[in-house]
Formats: C-alpha cells, structure tokens, sequence
C-alpha cells in the first residue's frame, strides 16, 4: 500500500536530506551562533563568556570533521540508491508515477519548461498555450513509500550536448527491496496508463527518445488493397508467435523476418507500421536513416527493447553524402569538413540488419520511395522476406477512403458529425467520388487532406472537386 505524504514527517525528512547536501553543520551553525550569542550574554557579567565560546568553538572544529565523516558512512553503508538516466524508460515510469501523485511538489528547486509533458500547475488549462510544466532539478525532495521513507534526488552528468539527467531514489538501509517493489509499481501504473495506446520513440542522436504516446489507430483505418493488407497482417502475426521461434530455434535459423513497404509518399507506410505496432500490443522504434551514420545506428539497434516495432524509413537514402553548407561540429562532438559527413553506409546497414539487434521478437519494417534505387543486397531475402507496395489510390481505394472519412465509425473516437453515421447516401455519394477523381495520380494523403477540409459537409467536398483538381 503507497502512503500518502505526511507534510510534517516531510518537513524534517527535507531538512534533514538537506542536510544531507549542505551538510548538517551548515545548518545547525548559524542556530548555533545564536544560542552562543544568547550564552554570551548571559554569563557577560560574570566575564566568563569569551572562554565559554573559545571553548565550545575549539569542540566543535575537533568534532566537526568526525560528524561529516560519520555522515558520510551512514549514506555509505546505511542507506541504497538506485540510479536512473533520463535516456532509459524505467525514468518515464518513475516520473509518471512521481508526477501522477504530485509529490515533486516537495522539491525546492524547479526547471520550468514550456510544453514539456510535466504536470502543470493545477489552474492551468491542460490544453493552454504555452503552458508551463515544472520538474525538479538539480535538488530532491522526500516522500514516503509504503511507510519509509524515500530520497528522489535529480542529478546532472556532463556538459554540452552530452549534458544528461539522472534521477536517484535512496532508501535507508542496505536492503534495495523497496526501491524494486517502488519501480515495479511505477512500471505497473505507467503501462497501465499506456494500455490501448502505442508509445513511438524517436532518436536524438544516437539516443533512443520517447516522443509521444497515441491511442492505437485501428488498422482498419489504413486503406490498402485487401489481397495485400490481409496476407501482410497474417504473416507478421505468424511470425510473432511463440511456435514460430521455437521453430527457427530447433533449425538454428536466425529468428528474423524484414518488411519492405514502398510506394509514393503520403500512401500509408508509415501509418501502416504505427496501426500494426498498436495492434500487435507493442511500441514503435522509428529511425530515418537520412538522419544517422553507422555508429548511431549500429547503438540505437543494440539499445532495442526486446518486443518492438522496429521502423527504417527511407532506406533509398542508404550510402548518400549529405552535403554540408559549413565545416561543423556534429552533436557527437566529432568534426566534418565540408561534404564528408556520412550518412549510414550500405555495409553500416547490412551489418546492422544481420546482427542479433534485429532479432529478438523484434518486428523489422522498412519503408522507401525509391524501391528501383534500392541495392539488391539490401533486399534479398533473408533480409527482406516481404515487399508490399503501397500505392496512389485507385478506384476502390478512393471510395474506401470516402467511406474512412464520412462513413459509420469504425471505432470508439469520434470522427463523423451527428446524422452523417449510416446515412445509405453514403455509398452512392462514395461512388460518384471514386468516379470524379483520377485513379492512381492522387496520394491517400491528398485525399485524405482534402475531405478533411469539407469533414462536415460531404456535399461541400463532392461539389469542389473539379475546383481542387484544378488547383492542383
Ligand atoms: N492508405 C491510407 N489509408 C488511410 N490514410 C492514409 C493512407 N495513406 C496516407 N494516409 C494519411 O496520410 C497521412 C500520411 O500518411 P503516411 O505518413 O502513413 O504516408 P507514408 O507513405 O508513410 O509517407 P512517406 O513516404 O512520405 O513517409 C497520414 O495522416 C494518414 O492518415
């Protein structure tokens, strides 16, 4: 059972962790003086006063050194610490955890952040502009967990770029089991909060960062021709169950299987690999290989979670020398002169897709505009084992996406205006759509974008076509 803060076991916990800073004596001194300023004046008539302050001064530069080494033992072998970096997810869990009771309340010194995903002050508005989020920095608080008391200490490591944040959670005694059964508790709630949701994670350089975390889109809301959709999904699912990597197992074939979705911009890949992700209960690892050189890669891959999406997006970009304006510094600290800094090199690729990173129940998609300009070692298979082309929207695809758009809801978000759900115009007006719009030169995005604009008026978007078409 967690406890609720006790503001004034708080209070002394904080002073005393304080102390734990600042040191103790820089605390009791100056409460101290004052008691000795007190003394002085009571025994000033007697004359005695200055050798009473000479002596007590004298004790107290003897002890003084023994007090802050007893301190430091106490922390040394009386108390454990476990230590999180902000780059791994366990910090998420604890933050939400921390965040969700209000308890960084406690702390004393804040960073403030505009949209950043801390709590806001409680009379914010959750959706105002700007709003300002606080989260403790540089210091630490009390709380109590399970009725003892618990240190959360925010640290900083390093300078520049390589700046991180570290929190650590200490406990007195040697035993750490409370602070596992703490993190387990934050792991439990944070995956509670993220149940029917799917967390996508980005990179900031070489390092894995969690951007957002979105309800799962049904796959049925990514339109792509059924002969493809269907097969893809089986197969991914066949892949992922226990059987089959028993199977490859036995075979002492290396457990792996890579996707290859290609087609235009803008006709679903990327969609197609969030719903997927969603629907197989799993998160998403998103790299765009323009954006990373070997290294990076090769340490994102060896960072992966187990039972992960992992999404490769634009492949074609593989072994292309990306031009710099300028000779500068890249985030990792390293200099390129001007036009040598690479992009991930094709070897850098294949090392990575063979290595036991893309293994691991991990779900390997990669997605590319350019399937022609693709190297054939990139996509033989063993390496790719499944293409899919995803492309401009035919007839049925246009009147699917009419459907998407203005027909009844697929799932429990609102989508349509009120009297829109089963209207049987619907399919007719589907239909005369699908036969307005040229098949295969639009994307599912540009049609999409397009009767979003007349969402609420299926007859605005039927009446404007011939002027959009036109603008574009
Ligand atoms: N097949 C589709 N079905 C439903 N919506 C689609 C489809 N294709 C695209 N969209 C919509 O268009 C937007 C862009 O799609 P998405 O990013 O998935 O395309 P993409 O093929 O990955 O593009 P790119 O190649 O540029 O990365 C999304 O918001 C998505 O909702």
């Amino acid at each position: 059972m967690i406890q609720a803060t006790n503001i004034k076991n708080l209070d002394v916990l904080r002073r005393l962790h304080l102390a734990g800073s600042r040191s103790l004596l820089d605390i009791l001194l100056p409460k101290f003086s004052r008691i000795m300023g007190f003394l002085h004046r009571l025994l000033d008539r007697k004359g005695q006063s200055l050798t009473y302050v000479v002596y007590l001064l004298g004790i107290l530069a003897i002890v003084r050194p023994h007090i802050l080494s007893f301190t430091h033992w106490l922390r040394k072998y009386y108390t454990s610490t476990v230590y999180i970096q902000s780059s791994n997810e366990t910090y998420d869990m604890l933050t939400y955890w921390i965040s969700s009771r209000g308890l960084e309340d406690a702390a004393r010194s804040f960073i403030a952040k505009v949209n950043s995903n801390r709590r806001s002050p409680e009379n914010t508005p959750r959706l105002a502009k700007k709003a300002i989020g606080f989260s403790p920095y540089n210091g630490g608080f009390c709380f109590w967990y399970k009725n003892k008391p618990l240190f959360y200490r925010v640290n900083e490591d390093g300078v520049g770029y390589n700046k991180r944040e570290e929190v650590s959670v200490t406990c007195l005694g040697r035993s750490s089991h409370i602070l596992k059964d703490l993190l387990q508790d934050c792991r439990d709630e944070y995956l509670n909060s993220t149940n029917h949701k799917t967390t996508i994670f980005g990179h900031h350089g070489a390092q894995w960062k969690k951007d957002r975390t979105k309800a799962i889109r049904p796959l049925s809301t990514v339109i792509l021709r059924e002969h493809e959709k269907a097969p893809l999904i089986q197969d991914i699912r066949d892949f992922l169950e226990p059987k089959t990597r028993e199977w490859y197992n036995r075979r002492s074939l290396p457990y792996r299987r890579g996707y290859l979705l290609h087609g235009p911009p803008g006709t679903g890949k990327s969609s197609f690999s969030l719903s997927i992700a969603g629907e197989l209960g799993m998160d998403i690892y998103t790299v765009s290989v323009p954006s990373v050189d070997d290294q990076s890669l090769s340490t994102l891959f060896r960072d992966l979670p187990e039972n992960c999406v992992v999404l490769l997006e634009d492949i074609d970009a593989v072994g292309s020398v990306c031009p710099r304006d300028r000779e500068e510094d890249d985030p990792l600290g390293e200099s390129h002169p001007r036009g040598e800094r690479k992009g991930v090199t094709l070897s850098g690729l294949l090392n990575v897709l063979d290595g036991i990173a893309s293994q691991e129940n991990r779900v390997l998609i990669m997605t590319t505009n350019h399937i022609e300009k693709l190297d054939k070692a990139l996509i033989r298979p063993g390496r790719v084992d499944r293409r899919v082309e995803f492309p401009l929207a035919d007839r049925d695809t246009i009147k699917e996406i009419y459907h998407y758009i203005f027909g009844p809801l697929m799932s429990a978000s609102s989508r349509n205006p009120p009297g829109v759900e089963g209207d049987p115009l619907v399919e007719i007006h589907a239909t005369d759509f699908a036969q307005r719009l040229p098949e295969e030169r639009l994307s599912p995005a540009q049609i999409v974008s397009y009767l979003l604009q007349h969402r609420y008026s299926p007859k605005d978007a039927l009446e404007n076509i011939e002027a959009w078409i036109k603008a574009m």
